[in-house]
């Protein structure tokens, strides 16, 4: 199977940089690139397209287990994600399906219906996977695990402007205490809470640039002689 190939997990709340780290690192190695929390988000926005009501368990369930999906890498980096053919790339960053997301992420037989669909994002050469659970759940095996985090007032000003860029609505005041109830409930919930792995690299960004965390993180992975 292909539980011997290597995994870069990237965990952490959010803002603290795990998607821009995880798409470089993908990029630089050649990887393949997991955008777990795009597959939370995806659902929220589905389940409010066919009228389904966030804690309806049992119906989210089944959205989940067919949630019609495509990841196509976009040749400049990055990729596009497209939802029962619409581009959707950009709709699901709203902090709005943000909260949706963390709410069905709740729910364990979610969790369950999106479990394997994650574990096959594992090809090789190796997989770069980016969420709440990849170092504790999804893939415990990962012999890189990053824990990334930020002060909740940088992560909210970094979501403000990373917003702005896009072109969409933002009010800094209302996104940071939109982050902090969002890790309140990641971090609280009773399947596969918001935590470092017992063998994970505990990673501040908060003083640091991309590059710096970009370094370390290459850094802590050529230690492992992975690529020799
Ligand atoms: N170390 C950093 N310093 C400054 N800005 C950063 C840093 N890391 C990420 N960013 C910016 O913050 C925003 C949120 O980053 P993102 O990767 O989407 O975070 P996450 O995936 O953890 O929610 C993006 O606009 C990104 O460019
Ligand atoms: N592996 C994951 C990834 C995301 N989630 C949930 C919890 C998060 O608040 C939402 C959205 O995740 P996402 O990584 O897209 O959010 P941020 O970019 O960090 O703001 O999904 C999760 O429970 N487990």
């Amino acid at each position: 199977m292909n539980g011997n190939l290597p995994v870069i997990a990237i965990d952490g709340p959010s803002g603290s940089g795990k998607g821009t780290i995880a798409g470089r690192l993908a990029r630089r190695l050649g990887w393949r690139l997991l955008d777990s929390g795009a597959l939370y988000r995806l659902l929220a926005f589905a389940a409010r397209n066919h009228g389904v009501d966030l804690t309806n368990e049992e119906a989210l369930k089944v959205l989940a287990a067919h949630l019609d999906v495509q990841f196509n890498a976009k040749p400049g980096g990055g990729q596009s994600i497209v939802l029962e053919g619409e581009d959707v790339t950009d709709v699901i960053r709203s902090e709005q399906v943000g909260a949706g997301a963390s709410q069905v992420a709740a729910l364990p037989a979610v969790r369950e219906a999106l479990l394997q669909r994650q574990r096959a994002f594992l090809e090789a050469p190796g997989l770069v996977a980016d969420g709440r659970d990849m170092g504790t759940v999804v893939f415990p095996q990962a012999p890189l695990k990053i824990f990334l985090t930020a002060s909740a007032e940088e992560r909210a000003r970094r979501r403000f402007l990373q917003l702005k860029g896009k072109g969409m609505e933002a009010d800094l005041a209302s996104l940071l205490l939109e982050i902090q109830e969002r890790d309140e409930r990641d971090s609280q919930r009773s399947v596969a809470p918001l935590k470092p792995a017992d063998d994970a690299i505990i990673l501040d960004s908060t003083s640091l640039s991309i590059d710096e965390v970009q370094d370390k993180i290459l850094e802590a992975f050529a230690a492992l002689g992975l690529d020799d």
